[in-house]
């Protein structure tokens, strides 16, 4: 019987990461107990997804710093755990929320350095504070999924039985939890809303056959895997009500990069008027980049193209080109599924992502 699904695994002071490469075919956790196995994890795709990469990166330098044999001093622990971070920053770009977590955590410790320098125990304080703020994230992460589930159902609200497409891995293999996209399919399922699943195969890395398929048939959710070059014809033959797909990244106006394949999705739905959603934690939202330009696509190895399971499927000698994301116009986009609620369209069509943060950010604070 498999365990519950879970992409990443924290207790006993051990982090273990599920080896996503082996799946379907074996359930295998391995220990991801110091930078370098979490540097090295993300970077080959055992465990991805935007939300899981930055939990990872954060909770294998916590366990490295349990583990940790010298005493460093308050100076010498900062410079520790800002060079880890910044090397962990190294292994993916795309995706924003590792680069937020390694922000926010230097600002914390930053602020908190006043306070201890004249301890003479203040490299283990601060060497404790990240820690617990990266044990931290993990509830986020998964009460945040929940909520994006729930505002996202709702946008379905209208239809009694839907039928969703969705891209990629989304679920609790991309994130500590119940997921983004597939959160909101898991919740549709619940409320017993959801007539059928699609899934894209989304080569070609393949997490939509290897994980999302996984993830259906192991929680018994009525689905069907298609390939990529299916999509449209899917739209056009099989009434789909919505397509919902995940992010790694959400800039100011709502543009987005996600799975490479996305873009051509949110095309094939506007041409067939079907709503078309992003569901993101505010965590894969980066709003110091005005649009989907700024945005560092990841380029992956060509042998991800011209092997499958190190069969090789493409002559020797051929060009290959593999970005691994793509990025869809916010004008493609019908709404934007967060934790704190559904972000609405502008005038022009495009998102005013800040605006909307901080609008509920300021009602969160009056509550
Ligand atoms: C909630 S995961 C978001 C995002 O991450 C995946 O990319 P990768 O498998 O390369 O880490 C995919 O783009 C998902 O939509």
């Amino acid at each position: 019987m498999l365990l519950s699904l879970e992409a990443i695994r924290y207790k006993n002071n051990k982090f273990e990461i599920l080896n996503q490469l082996l799946l379907p075919q074996e359930f295998i956790y391995e220990d991801c107990s110091s930078v370098e196995q979490g540097f090295s994890a993300i970077k080959t795709m055992k465990v991805r997804g935007a939300p899981a990469i930055a939990i990872s990166a954060a909770l294998c330098l916590a366990i490295e710093l349990k583990n940790l044999k010298s005493k460093l001093n308050l100076v010498e622990t900062k410079k520790y755990i800002f060079e880890k971070l910044d090397y962990l920053c190294e292994s993916r770009p795309t995706a924003v929320n590792l680069f937020k977590m390694a922000d926010e955590m230097k600002s914390i410790l930053q602020n908190e350095l006043i306070h201890l320098e004249n301890d003479i125990a203040g490299g283990e304080s601060l060497k404790n504070l990240f820690i617990k703020k990266a044990e931290e994230l993990l509830q986020i992460d998964i009460s945040d999924n929940m909520s994006i589930g729930h505002f996202g159902a709702e946008c379905f609200a209208k239809q009694s039985q839907v039928k969703i497409l969705t891209h990629c891995n989304t679920g609790s293999l991309a994130t500590a939890g119940y997921g983004t996209a597939l959160g909101i399919i898991r919740t549709l399922h619940s409320q017993g809303k959801l007539e059928h699943a699609y899934a894209c195969e989304t080569r070609p890395y393949n997490q939509g056959a290897r994980l999302t398929a996984f993830e259906l048939v192991y929680e018994k959710i009525s689905a069907t895997l298609i390939s990529d070059s299916m999509a449209s014809f899917l739209m056009k033959e099989k009434g789909i009500h919505g397509v919902v797909v995940g992010a790694d990244r959400v800039v100011a106006n709502g543009d987005t990069a996600n799975k490479i394949g996305t873009y051509q999705l949110a095309i094939a739905a506007k041409y067939h008027n079907i709503p078309f959603y992003v569901a993101a934690p505010s965590t894969s939202i980066d709003c110091n980049k005005k649009s989907g330009k700024e945005i560092t696509i990841e380029e992956r190895p060509k042998k991800e193209l011209t092997h499958i399971n190190n069969i090789q499927i493409a002559a020797d000698g051929i060009n290959v080109w593999n970005p691994s994301f793509d990025i869809t116009p916010a004008t493609l986009i019908t709404g934007i599924v967060t934790e704190l609620g559904v972000i609405p369209k502008n005038t022009i069509g495009e998102f005013d992502v800040s605006e909307f943060l901080e609008k509920k950010k300021k009602l969160s604070s009056l509550f």
